[in-house]
């Protein structure tokens, strides 16, 4: 990776304008896949009443579970069907669980794992999206979009919609509902996206039928919910053909701590029917004494030598597949009893058996244990019995493998061309893919990015440069392979391609539509007014065919980049990466008097601002200085405007702090929130976690399955000692990218002052040393802009979503917002939302069933469900306790072909 000091490109002052525009310009020209990230979010109501978090209406409650609400929603913009995941960023009683319970390591702060030090339940949110967003397989749930407002209480995960729905595979009578033959298929396809996932180095930890979720035409399968999924570098690596000594991997791994901290091996997740005998063997031999499944699992003694955890490799879920397989195929499952301890004690040494016929066109089985006909003569009943013995085998190492099963004679029975199959098959998708280095860090960088530094004016320096490097940095997951040509797109990859117009706030809903029909009918569509710079931008980008651009007309200028574009994607094809300066222009109107959307850009000056304000401690001259040009806004903004309805709402109004008002009080905590966050990350960079050598040993490439990694605990993170960062940490650590132009420390302080003018509304053309030099001669008032905006300009809207944006979070501005949110109308987000029922909205279970959820993660006890209100109709409730389930939705987006075996007549084991 290329240092980004090194780089000898000029440092430009930035713009807000600019920055904002420049994520989506890389996601359009990117012949790659790109899961969107939109850091602002606006929630209003849709004409049905429905919620609506930027374009996304919110329709129907899909699922619950326990990281989350998945809903049904759909994209006011494209008209396309998306499916939500919502979920609380916070989630204190959690959190305080995962502290108690985290492992008894060394007490030192260079001993704490950086999941243990996060709040849990955020972690656990990015890690799934860091997972996710790695991932791009035909039988892989793809995530489109991010909305990740840190003003909000939840973060959205927008991923494909899987119109059919999980799998169903039993009547109420436990009868199978699946043929063999559709069994097969199905195993098919997941067997192709565990394949993919293993070779990207996740292992999934929760394969059963409720994860798996079927296409609208019932045609595909894949693989959803990462929730507890486990990434394991050192295996991705060797499937990359890479060693962790390498340069590449070393860099890589920076950036990637939430994925490279493996104290989440420790723990005891999965759904307890599908939980592989090693799991539980290990280090809980004692359940029983306990009462508890989990906490005999994590224990280490203080001297870490004799760390109790579970060997976390593939081969569980090859297991799980197994339990899955049987499932499908005989409507039960193999490990059935009355308690959970009896579960665990028939999977670790009972064997299974088998009913005479398998599959709804009942095939005959011909018992558990059958003699081997003569090659050739197998019947489907043996092969099977063949197969789940492979599957279902207690040695892990002695269990099959995936390349295995999908050689065995049952998955490639009736298959044209079986080899063919395996060829076309064999790692495409896994050799097509290769992480960015940025990857992960995107997802991360509300954490990451902002490094403690003990020094001041570092700090201060650092926060201009993440403002600038996060914001030119181009927003992507997957890069092609250089080496790779190009190919013409099948239409799963133009699926892939065409993936994610970046949310924007509804509000832009019906001016975007009206320039999309204005260009419809062949007109130029109308300049938008008073538009938010990185919406009009984006949906010009992404539809490509809103040509604002390339309007000549007045009122656009070109936004400046800092001097860099984004960083040029490889494999894209020659011509097609446009540098912003070639391709983007932002109504300098819209700019200037509507820039409320508070871009990264904007965040990391205010941040610096907040502390600025908040820290009682001496400064330097330097801070003290931008502290002074901070409190003097009003000479930099035309003395007629109305700064507060032109900031960012999330940020800091100069003329507020100059007229001695207090930071908004959500926004402090927010602020506080998250920096107390990544300090006590950056505090464990020499924690616990592992080497690479015993992640490979997790994955019984080093030393087998059982490799303990309890030995070494050090080392990881400890690179950087007590010193600080190292110079790529510092930048990538701020959310930079690697060849971003920041050549010298005072082109970056510069900076730094630039960004923070940034801050006052009007991209006023003036040099930050400009600015400097004038205030350092004692003038009152900085150089008048060009042309002042008219404060009738200035939006009453945006100036309310300023307000009431600024008390999103406090939890005494509810009133605020229900001003602009209208009560609902019918069963909506809000209503199913967790804490905010008083509990009296749960449903009358009238025509219900009461089914045993089993159906549970114990992911440690961590994994409470912080759900107590009301579910809307025919919400899936995975909790570990009984729940409560409709017979019948209404209206239900899956539509009509659901197969009957959503009734059950009879309590039934959930999963
Ligand atoms: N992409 C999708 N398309 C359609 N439905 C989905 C999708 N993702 C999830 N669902 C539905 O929502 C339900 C809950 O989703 P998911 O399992 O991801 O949530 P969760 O909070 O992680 O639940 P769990 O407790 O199982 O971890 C699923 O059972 C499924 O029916």
């Amino acid at each position: 990776m290329a240092s980004a000091t090194s780089s000898s490109a000029p440092m430009q002052r930035p713009r807000v304008a600019s920055i904002t525009v420049s994520a989506p310009l890389v996601q359009t020209t990117s012949a790659a896949v790109s899961v969107i990230e939109t850091d602002h979010i606006r929630e209003t109501r849709s004409g049905e009443g429905h919620k609506m978090v930027n374009q996304y209406e919110m329709k129907q409650l899909l699922g619950k579970g326990q990281h989350g609400e998945v809903w049904w929603s759909r994209n006011t913009l494209t008209g396309e069907e998306v499916a939500i995941k919502a979920m609380r960023r916070k989630n204190p009683k959690q959190d305080r669980m995962s502290l108690l319970r985290r492992p008894r390591l060394p007490r030192s702060p260079e001993h704490l794992s950086v999941a243990n030090n996060l709040g849990a339940t955020e972690i656990k949110i990015l890690k799934e999206i860091a997972i996710m967003k790695k991932l791009r397989h035909p039988n892989v749930v793809q995530l489109e979009e991010v909305l990740n407002d840190n003003l909000k209480e939840r973060i959205y995960m927008v991923m494909e919609f899987m119109a059919g729905g999980e799998i169903k595979w039993r009547t109420g009578d436990e009868e199978p509902l699946l043929r063999v033959s559709q069994t097969r298929r199905i195993c098919r396809d997941v067997l192709l996206g565990l394949e993919y996932l293993h070779d990207q180095g996740i292992i999934h930890r929760d394969i059963k039928p409720a994860n798996l979720l079927w296409s609208a035409d019932r045609r595909v399968v894949k693989i959803a919910d990462f929730g507890i999924s486990h990434f394991s570098y050192a295996q991705f690596l060797a499937a990359k053909g890479k060693t962790a000594d390498s340069a590449e991997s070393r860099d890589w791994e920076e950036h990637d701590k939430i994925l490279m901290d493996e104290s989440d091996l420790t723990r005891f997740a999965g759904t307890p029917t599908f939980l592989a005998p090693e799991i539980i063997s290990d280090g809980s031999t004692d359940m029983s004494a306990s009462g508890s499944t989990t906490s005999n699992l994590q224990t280490t003694d203080s001297t870490a030598t004799e760390v109790r955890r579970s060997p976390i490799s593939k081969a569980i879920d090859i297991w799980a597949f197994g339990v899955t397989l049987y499932a499908f195929l005989f409507g039960k499952l193999p490990f059935v009893a009355e308690s959970e301890y009896q579960i665990y004690n028939k999977i670790k040494e009972e064997d299974w058996d088998v009913p005479e016929t398998m599959g709804q066109d009942e095939v005959p089985v011909g018992g558990r244990h059958q003699k081997k006909p003569k090659k050739g003569l197998e019947t489907e009943g043996y092969l099977v019995i063949d197969l789940l013995q492979g599957l279902l085998e207690k040695d892990p190492s002695k269990r099959l493998t995936l390349q295995d099963v999908k050689r065995h004679p049952w998955i490639t029975r009736d298959m044209p061309n079986a080899d063919q199959w395996l060829r076309a098959t064999n790692g495409i998708e896994n050799a097509s893919l290769a992480p960015t280095e940025d990857e992960t860090s995107s997802a991360l960088s509300t954490v990451l990015f902002r490094y403690k530094f003990r020094n001041r004016l570092a700090r201060g320096i650092s926060s201009g440069i993440s403002s600038i490097f996060k914001n030119i940095r181009p927003q992507r997951s997957f890069r092609a392979n250089p080496g790779q040509p190009t190919q013409p797109l099948s239409d799963e990859e133009q699926r892939y391609r065409r993936i994610g117009t970046r949310s924007m706030p509804h509000v832009e809903l019906t001016r975007h539509q009206s320039a999309v029909s204005a260009i419809d009918k062949g007109k130029q569509p109308m300049r938008p007014q008073a538009s938010r710079n990185k919406s009009s931008v984006e949906l010009r980008t992404n539809t490509k065919s809103l040509d604002w651009a390339s309007s000549t007309s007045g009122g656009f200028n070109v936004p400046e980049v800092g001097g860099s574009g984004p960083k040029p994607r490889r494999g894209s094809a020659p011509g097609q990466a446009l540098s912003p300066l070639e391709t983007l222009r932002v109504p300098t109107q819209s700019s200037r008097v509507s820039s409320p959307q508070r871009s990264p850009s904007v965040r990391s000056p205010s941040t610096a601002h907040v502390n600025d304000l908040t820290d009682e401690r001496p400064r330097s001259r330097l801070s003290l200085l931008v502290r002074w040009m901070i409190q003097k806004p009003a000479s930099w903004a035309p003395s007629n405007q109305t700064s507060t309805s032109t900031l960012p709402s999330g940020a800091v109004s100069p003329s507020s702090v100059a007229s001695g008002s207090r930071i908004p009080p959500a926004r402090d905590l927010t602020q506080r929130r998250s920096e107390d966050a990544f300090n006590r990350m950056s505090a464990a960079r020499n924690d616990g976690s592992l080497t690479q050598a015993m992640r490979a040993a997790s994955w019984g490439e080093v030393g087998g399955y059982h490799s303990r990694p309890s030995e070494d605990m050090t080392s990881l993170y400890s690179d950087h000692g007590e010193d600080g960062p190292d110079e790529d940490t510092y930048l990538v650590g701020f959310g930079g990218v690697a060849q971003s132009p920041v050549s010298t420390v005072p082109s970056a302080i510069l900076s730094t002052v630039s960004s923070l003018g940034s801050l006052s509304p009007p991209p006023v053309p003036l040099s930050a040393a400009q600015i400097l030099l004038h205030r350092a001669e004692g003038s009152s008032s900085a150089p008048e802009p060009p042309s002042a905006p008219d404060p009738a300009a200035l939006d009453a809207v945006f100036l309310r979503q300023a307000q009431v944006r600024s008390h999103a979070t406090s939890p005494l501005s509810h009133h605020a917002s229900e001003e602009e949110i209208e009560p609902p109308q019918s069963p909506t987000y809000e209503d199913s939302e967790e804490g905010e029922s008083d509990g009296s909205g749960e449903r009358t279970p009238s025509e219900q069933d009461y089914a045993p959820n089993t159906s549970v993660l114990y992911q440690e006890a961590d994994e409470e469900s912080d759900e107590d209100g009301a579910a809307p109709l025919e919400v899936k409730t995975r909790r570990p306790s009984w729940s409560v389930h409709s017979r019948s939705r209404p209206t239900s987006p899956r539509g009509p072909d659901i197969p009957p075996q959503e009734g059950c007549a009879r309590p039934a084991i959930r999963i």
